[in-house]
C-alpha cells in the first residue's frame, strides 16, 4: 500500500495493532503506520534509535517529541507479527537501521562526564533517568565518570584515551572550558581536538547546547542525546586568552564589565537555571544595569571588518549558499594548517588598534544564553573572533535591548560596535571587576586573545549552528538612510505615496 504524498522506500512489512491489519512503510520522511480505518501515525527517522523482531513482535525505539515547551521521551512502540511475514519483518528493520544511520557509525563509544553540581544540580538524575536508558535504547558503547570537584574534568580530559567517537558532556558551558584546557595539556592534543564533544544541557546558561541544538530544543535532554548519537562532527574555532604568563584555552566567551557579572555574580543562584541572568540584568544581583557601573578599557585589535551592513550581507550570502556547512573532514583541520602535532604558535603580540570605553564582550557563537543572541553573525570556523564593545549610553536603551535579544536586535544599536578579528588585547584601566572566560572566573588584568581556526570539534544535528538571525531590521535602517539621503525618494514621499511611508 503506498502512502499518499510520501516517497515509499518500497518497505512495507503486514503488522497487526489490536489484531487489526496494519502496514509499517518506510519512507524517505520516517515510519509510516497506516491501518483501516483510516489511522496514520509517522515517526521521523532520524529520531529512530533501534528496531529489530523479537519472538513475534517487532520493535522500534524512537526520540518522541511532545507539545511545545516539554521534554521529548524516548518510546518503545511495538507491533505483532505473524509467523509468515517475520523474514520480510527482518528485513524492513534492517533497511530502516540503514536510513535511521545513514553516515553516521552504528553504536557509538560513548565517553560520558557528568557534573552533578552543574545549573540546578539535577544532572544526576538525568542522566540514570533520560540519557541512559536512550543511549542503551541506541546500543552505544558508554564509559561514564561523575566530576567529583572543579578541574575534575580537565584532569580527565588530560587522559583521555583517544579511542572514543564522541565525549558527552551532562553540564553547562564550564565543563567544555575545562575539557578543552585538558585536551590542551594532552600528550597528542590536536587528536585530543579532533574528538567531537556533544553536550547535555543539565547547566545553567547550556549556551552551547543551544547554539548546536536550537532555542527550542536547547535545553531539551532527549534531543541532545539523539545529537550525541548521530550528530555530525563540525569544527570549531578555539582562542588562546594569554593572562600574563598563563595561556587559557577559551571557545565561547571572553567578558568584562556588564556580562561578566551577570554571570559571576549570579554563581550563587545557580540552582534556578538560566533565569539567573535575567534576574540579574533586570532586578540587580549586581545591579549593573540599575547602577551602570561602567569598565573602562583599552581595546586593541588586528581587525578583520568592522562594517556592520558589510556582516550582514555576507551572514547572508554564507546562509543561503552553505558556508556555514563546513564539515570536518573540509576543515580538519589544524594538523594541516601547522603541520604537526604541536598546538598552534602564537602570531599576535604585538597589537594596535581602537580604544573604546565600555564593556566589551567577545565570543564565537550566537547564543551566550537562551534569550540572547549576543553574536549573530558569528561562523563556527572562520577564524575570526566576534567582539561587542557598547559605549556607555542611557540605562533606557540597554534595558530596551533586552526585547528582541534572543533574535540578534541588539547589533543594531547604534552605540553597541561590533568587529571581526583576528587577535585584541584588552587593558583594563581599573582591575576592579570580573572577567569571565567561558563563564568561569579568572582575575582582571591584561589580557590578549588569537583565535585558532577549527582546533576543535563539536557534534550537531546540521553541521552548523542553529541561530536564526532576524536581520529584518538591517532592511528598515537601510531603507531610512536611503530616505534621508534620496532627494527624489523625499518628494515621493511628500506626495504621500504609501510604500515609502513606513522607512521614513
Ligand atoms: N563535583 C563538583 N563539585 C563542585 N564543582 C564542580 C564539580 N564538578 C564540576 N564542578 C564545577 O562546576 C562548575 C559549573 O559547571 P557547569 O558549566 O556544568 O554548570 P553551570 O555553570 O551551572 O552552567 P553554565 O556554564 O551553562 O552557566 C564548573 O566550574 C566546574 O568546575
Amino acid at each position: 500500500m503506498a502512502v499518499e504524498g510520501q516517497q515509499s522506500l518500497e518497505h512495507e512489512v503486514r503488522v497487526l495493532v489490536d489484531g487489526k491489519p496494519a502496514t509499517l512503510t518506510l519512507t524517505r520522511e520516517g515510519v509510516v503506520q497506516s491501518s483501516q480505518p483510516q489511522s496514520f501515525r509517522q515517526i521521523n527517522v532520524y529520531n529512530v534509535l533501534w528496531t529489530q523482531v523479537n519472538g513475534d513482535q517487532l520493535e522500534l525505539s524512537y526520540i518522541r517529541r511532545r507539545k511545545k515547551g516539554k521534554q521529548s521521551v524516548l518510546t518503545r512502540s511495538y507491533w505483532t507479527i505473524e509467523e509468515a511475514d517475520k523474514e520480510e519483518a527482518k528485513e524492513w528493520c534492517e533497511a530502516v537501521m540503514v536510513e535511521a544511520y545513514k553516515g553516521v557509525t552504528l553504536k557509538r563509544r560513548l565517553r560520558i562526564l557528568v557534573n552533578p553540581h552543574g545549573g540546578p544540580g539535577k544532572a544526576r538524575q538525568i542522566y540514570s533517568n533520560t540519557v541512559e536508558p536512550i543511549f542503551q535504547a541506541a546500543r552505544c558503547h558508554m564509559e561514564t565518570s561523575f566530576t567529583e570537584r572543579a578541574r575534575h574534568a580537565s584532569e580527565l580530559a588530560k587522559q583521555l584515551s583517544l579511542e572514543f567517537d564522541a565525549l558527552v558532556l551532562l553540564s553547562g558551558d564550564g565543563l567544555l572550558h575545562e575539557v578543552y584546557n585538558g585536551f590542551a595539556e594532552h600528550d597528542d592534543p590536536l587528536t585530543a581536538f579532533s574528538i567531537p564533544v556533544a553536550p547535555i544541557p543539565t547547566g545553567s546558561a547550556n549556551g552551547m547546547a543551544i547554539n548546536l541544538l536550537g532555542i527550542e530544543d536547547g535545553f531539551d535532554v532527549a534531543i541532545a542525546c539523539l545529537n550525541a548519537i548521530k550528530g555530525k562532527p563540525m569544527k570549531q574555532d578555539i582562542c588562546s586568552v594569554m593572562l600574563g604568563d598563563k595561556r587559557i584555552f577559551c571557545y565561547f566567551s571572553v567578558s568584562l564589565g556588564l556580562m561578566a557579572d551577570l554571570d559571576l555574580g549570579t554563581e550563587h543562584l545557580r540552582w534556578m537555571g538560566d533565569i539567573r541572568f535575567a534576574l540579574g540584568y533586570l532586578y540587580g544581583v549586581n545591579a549593573e544595569v540599575m547602577k551602570m557601573k561602567q569598565c573602562p578599557i583599552l581595546l586593541e585589535m588586528k581587525t578583520a571588518e568592522s562594517d556592520k551592513d558589510k556582516m550582514i550581507e555576507e551572514f547572508r550570502e554564507r546562509s543561503e549558499t552553505h558556508w556555514r556547512v563546513q564539515h570536518a573532514r573540509e576543515l580538519d583541520g589544524h594538523r594541516h594548517l601547522v603541520g604537526d602535532d604541536a598546538l598552534p604558535k602564537l602570531k599576535h603580540d604585538s597589537l594596535k588598534g581602537d580604544a573604546d570605553e565600555g564593556w566589551a564582550n567577545a565570543g564565537s557563537s550566537p547564543y551566550v544564553g537562551r534569550d540572547f543572541m549576543q553574536f549573530p553573525v558569528a561562523h563556527a570556523s572562520d577564524g575570526l573572533i566576534d567582539i561587542v564593545a557598547q559605549e556607555i549610553t542611557t540605562r533606557s536603551e540597554l534595558l530596551k535591548a533586552m526585547d528582541g535579544a534572543e533574535k540578534g536586535k541588539t547589533f543594531f544599536l547604534e552605540t553597541q560596535h561590533y568587529f571581526k578579528a583576528q587577535a585584541y588585547r584588552i587593558t583594563p584601566y581599573s582591575i576592579d571587576g570580573n572577567l569571565a572566560i567561558d563563564g568561569e572566573r579568572y582575575p582582571l588584568q591584561p589580557f590578549t586573545v588569537e583565535c585558532h581556526k577549527a582546533l576543535g570539534t563539536l557534534l550537531s544535528p546540521t553541521g552548523h549552528y542553529a541561530a536564526e538571525f532576524d536581520t529584518s531590521q538591517f532592511e528598515r535602517r537601510k531603507q531610512r538612510v536611503q530616505c534621508v539621503n534620496d532627494d527624489d525618494m523625499t518628494v515621493t514621499k511628500r506626495k504621500g505615496l504609501g510604500k515609502l511611508l513606513p522607512c521614513c
